[in-house]
C-alpha cells in the first residue's frame, strides 16, 4: 500500500521553491543562464518581435533552465552516491552536461534565426525599430 505524503500541496510548492533558491545561489551556470534569459527577453521587447516568436524563445529559454536544473540534480546524487572517482560518476555527470550543452545550442540556434533578420534591418534602416 503506498505511503501517505506528509507534504501538503503547499509545503510541495515550498521544497520545490526551496531548490530553485538553492540551484540559483549555489550554481554558476544557473546565474549565467538566468542573465543570458535576462538578455534575451530584452532584445526581444526591443526588436518587437512577434507573439510566435516569444512563445518560442520562453519555450527555449524553459528547456535550458530546465536541463541545468536537472544537471545539478544529477550531479548531486552522483556525488552522493560516488564521491571518490568512479567511471559510471564520470560518465553519468558528462552525458547530463551533454544535454545541457545540447539543448543550448538547440536555443542558441533558434535565438540567431529570430534575432538576425530585424537586427540587419535595423542596420539598413539606420536605427528605426
Ligand atoms: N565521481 C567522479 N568520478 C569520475 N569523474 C568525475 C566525478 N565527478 C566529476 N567527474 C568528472 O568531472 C566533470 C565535472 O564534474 P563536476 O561535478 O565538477 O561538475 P561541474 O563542473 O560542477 O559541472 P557544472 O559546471 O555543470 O556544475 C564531470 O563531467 C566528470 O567528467
Amino acid at each position: 500500500m503506498p505511503r501517505p505524503s506528509r507534504f501538503t500541496l503547499l509545503s510541495s510548492f515550498a521544497v520545490a521553491l526551496r531548490g530553485l533558491r538553492e540551484a540559483v545561489f549555489e550554481q554558476r551556470n544557473v546565474r549565467i543562464q538566468i542573465a543570458a534569459a535576462a538578455v534575451v527577453n530584452l532584445l526581444a521587447a526591443w526588436l518587437k518581435v512577434s507573439a510566435t516568436e516569444w512563445l518560442v524563445l520562453w519555450l527555449c529559454i524553459a528547456l535550458v533552465l530546465t536541463a541545468e536544473l536537472l544537471n545539478t540534480a544529477i550531479e548531486t546524487v552522483v556525488d552522493l552516491a560516488s564521491p571518490e572517482q568512479h567511471e559510471l560518476a564520470r560518465k553519468s555527470k558528462d552525458i547530463a552536461a551533454g544535454a545541457v550543452l545540447l539543448v543550448s545550442m538547440i536555443s542558441a540556434g533558434i535565438g540567431l534565426t529570430v534575432f538576425i533578420p530585424p537586427l540587419l534591418k535595423l542596420l539598413r534602416s539606420g536605427g528605426a525599430v
